[in-house]
């Protein structure tokens, strides 16, 4: 082990706070919290108050909660302190500025504390980033997933799948080790059925239609319709603020116009765009195929029509499985026919908006929660589970059993590549060692 620097950081945002939190972790962070306290380590893990003062020149920099984490038991699996300060700007510039004159310590890089803990076996890839996750979480659902993933949940799902694949390979290498004997039909039929479930189970996996990534970046909502039909003064109403520009006048909005929004606790991107219609005008005309490309990527259609006029007849606000239909301005025509599917709704007077809201939310849920299990969270493991599906899929008709050990081998590599687990020599090894063949 060579000896690293001890970084140190404010775990809490910059300005003004009740309390401001300082972490340290590396080798010198026990004789660091020693000079600042001038005393002896706290017990390990309670929280301790104490007088901190600059170890240069005594002077008092704040009195504060210190807790002490002695590696390996800590976050970072490093020797860890934490200075509860008072939340000032000069509090806690005058503690980092006291921090930076001790020796070997610095400011940490951004994820570094968590990077440490990677390094030292305490997260896997898949949890890490379930701690930037974590963060950012903005709804429920989000906080819920980032939870799940940060325990663990995703992490031992492909890790399952490796240790079947593992097998299968160890399996495949014991064939080409002892080709006299050859591999024993049943080993074979083994390493084959492992192949297969594995490969059906990433297979589901990737056919979740991006449920998770859905969840981590929103359910992207489009609302279409003819012109003033109120598709602006619905955004504006969801959104609680003036995000589009509304009038009377008909092909008002352009551009799409986006907002996030919390719906029931799920993450939304609702977007506006320009109402479909026949126009000679260039510039309405370039919103309208927006608003066609809007329609066909979005991952639910909000279709709205003014109560009064009848249904819209562009093939694009027709019915389908991901489209609600509205029908807005009741309060002008409360005796309007509406479709069985269509919910009557008034911008002007809020009538009917906690309904849609329901239908809405309903939509998003069942779009975003599958069976339960799981769900694939990034484009980075999306993209490795592809690169093993496409190795597995040869595994079945490689020509030479030295050709389908190679492509176990990427399979592995690939999976290993989500965890950030890619030792696959010494797992190999260790499998090796309690598989019993004969030799
Ligand atoms: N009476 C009544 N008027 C409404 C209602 N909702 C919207 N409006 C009015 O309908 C007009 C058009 O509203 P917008 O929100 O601009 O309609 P739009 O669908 O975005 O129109 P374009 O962007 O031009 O396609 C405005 O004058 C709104 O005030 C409603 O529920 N009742
Ligand atoms: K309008
Ligand atoms: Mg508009």
């Amino acid at each position: 082990m060579t000896a690293r620097d001890t970084i140190f950081a404010p775990a809490t945002p910059a300005g003004r706070g009740g309390v401001a939190v300082l972490r340290l972790s590396g080798p010198g962070a026990g004789p660091a919290l020693a000079a600042l306290t001038r005393r002896p380590l706290p017990a390990p893990r309670v929280a301790t108050l104490a007088e901190l003062r600059d170890p240069a020149d005594g002077a008092p920099l704040d009195r504060g909660l210190v807790l002490w984490f002695p590696g390996p038991g800590s976050y970072t699996g490093e020797d860890v302190a934490e200075l509860h300060l008072h939340g000032g700007r000069a509090v806690t510039r005058g503690v980092i500025e006291a921090l930076s004159r001790l020796d070997g310590l610095r400011p940490a890089e951004p994820g570094e504390f968590t990077r440490r803990a990677f390094q030292a076996g305490k997260l896997d890839l898949t949890e890490a980033e379930a701690v930037a996750d974590l963060v950012d979480a903005e709804t429920r659902a989000q906080r819920l997933q980032a939870l799940r993933q940060l325990g663990g949940a995703l992490g031992r799902l492909y890790e399952g799948w490796r240790a079947g694949l593992m097998r299968a390979l160890a399996m495949t290498e014991a064939a080409l080790d002892f080709p006299d004997e050859g591999l024993p039909p049943d080993l074979a039929a083994e390493a084959e059925a492992l192949v297969a479930e594995v490969s059906a189970a990433i297979a589901d996996h990737l056919d979740d239609a991006g449920r998770g990534e859905r969840l981590r970046d929103g359910v992207h909502i489009a609302i279409l319709g003819p012109v003033n039909a109120g598709k602006s003064s619905l955004l504006n109403a969801l959104a609680r603020r003036d995000a589009a520009i509304v009038s009377d006048r008909p092909g008002t909005t352009r551009d799409v116009v986006e907002v996030a929004l919390d719906l029931r606790g799920f993450p939304v991107v609702l977007a506006d765009t320009a109402g479909l219609r026949d126009t000679a005008d260039e510039i309405e005309a370039e919103g309208i195929r927006r608003s066609h490309r809007r329609a066909a990527e979005a991952d639910l259609r909000l279709v709205i029509r003014d109560a009064a006029a009848a249904a819209p007849s562009d093939p694009a606000l027709g019915p389908g499985p991901d489209v609600i239909r509205v029908a807005n301005k009741i309060d002008r025509a409360p005796d309007a026919v509406l479709a069985p599917d269509e919910i009557a709704i008034s911008v002007r007077s809020g009538a009917g908006l906690d309904r849609l809201l329901d239908a809405l939310a309903e939509a998003v849920e069942r779009r975003l929660t599958g069976d339960g299990s799981p769900a694939l969270t990034r484009a980075r493991h999306r993209a490795a589970l592809l690169d093993a599906a496409d190795a597995l899929a040869r595994v079945p008709s490689a020509p030479l059993p030295e050709l389908a050990a190679e492509d176990l081998r990427l399979a592995l590599r690939a999976l290993g590549r989500i965890t950030g687990r890619v030792d696959v020599e010494d797992m190999l090894d260790l499998l090796f060692g309690s598989f019993c063949i004969g030799k």
